[in-house]
């Protein structure tokens, strides 16, 4: 086989029925997707629902106490978090930032600094840096390791929204040019980067997984935001069939509760072709459905 099909076939990383439990309880379970190179896959669910803990399973921080996730042998992973465990009482320039845990020549720094556009603030105090400029800074990090798989966990938080559509086309041209896997985590259940290939939506489990909605294409969304934001953003979609209490237990469409799932809930692996297909349609940002 050639090394290109090889590549193309074989995922980056791939987790299989996994799960993670702490204190007696599941924080996530049954977590089914992969990564390949040059596939962009996007985790959504509300607060709390295990995006994080799925993406540190799939770099490897965290082990699965159940199921599996194969990571293709010495692959480099580009991870910018969700929180900086940086104490923000003491002076620190972008130039050390980017050096905090890795070394990195200073060709390496000014490459990656002017590769997200902020070359310029390479001496800038971190503390002053607008939202969009420190998303950037945290991008040039994980990127200046040239990683085969790039994980973000929340990427445009403290951004506005066009500075949300230029870091979204930002990410994409990444990973056009160096042909890079990247798992996101996304801020908004609803909303996604329109070059996404796969949702994945999360709610302690897999509740439904799809392509975003071509909704982009529509003039009533390319009025609203631009034919701009139509080729950055686009609306995923979703109906979930039953709601996960704070306890555990299970409220279904009919009201009814259970300890559980049913097995025709919209479990991904209760489905017969695996995947519960999101609802499609046009919708405005900001209008949601309901989530289970
Ligand atoms: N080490 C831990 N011990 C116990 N509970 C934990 C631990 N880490 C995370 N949790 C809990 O696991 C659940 C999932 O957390 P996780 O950070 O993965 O969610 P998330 O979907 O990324 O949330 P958010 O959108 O708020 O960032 C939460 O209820 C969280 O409180």
């Amino acid at each position: 086989m050639s090394k290109l099909s090889r590549d193309l076939i074989t995922p980056l990383v791939r987790l299989e029925g996994a799960g993670v439990k702490r204190g007696g309880r599941w924080l996530v379970r049954g977590v089914d997707f992969s990564v390949s190179k040059g596939e962009i896959v996007t985790l959504i669910g509300p607060n709390g629902s295990g995006k994080s803990t799925s993406a540190k399973m799939a770099i490897g921080v965290l082990q699965p106490d159940e199921g599996r996730v194969r990571r293709e042998a010495s692959f480099r992973v580009g991870y910018v978090p969700q929180k900086l465990a940086v104490d923000w009482t003491m002076p620190l320039t972008v130039r050390r930032l980017m050096t905090l845990t890795t070394s990195l020549t200073r060709q390496e720094i000014v490459l990656s600094l002017d590769a997200v556009g902020i070359g310029h603030l390479i001496d800038a105090e971190v503390q002053n840096l607008s939202g969009g400029e420190f998303q950037r800074a945290l991008l040039a990090r994980a990127i200046a390791r040239k990683p085969d798989l790039l994980v973000l966990d929340e990427p445009v938080q403290g951004v506005d929204f066009s500075g949300e559509i230029a870091l979204y086309e930002l990410i994409t041209s990444i990973r056009d040019k160096t042909g890079c896997g990247i798992l996101m985590i996304s801020h908004d259940l609803h909303v996604v980067m329109a070059a996404t290939d796969t949702v994945i939506c999360l709610n302690g489990h897999v509740c439904c997984r799809g392509t975003p909605a071509a909704v982009s294409q529509s003039p009533e969304y390319m009025r609203l935001f631009g034919a701009k934001a139509g080729q950055t953003l686009a609306i995923y979609n979703h109906q979930h069939d039953h709601t996960h209490l704070p306890d555990g237990r299970v409220q279904h469409a009919d009201g009814s509760i259970t300890d559980h799932c049913h097995p025709g809930d919209g479990h991904h692996h209760d489905h017969h072709d695996g995947h519960h297909r999101p609802n499609l349609s046009e919708t405005r940002r900001g209008e949601g459905v309901g989530h289970a």
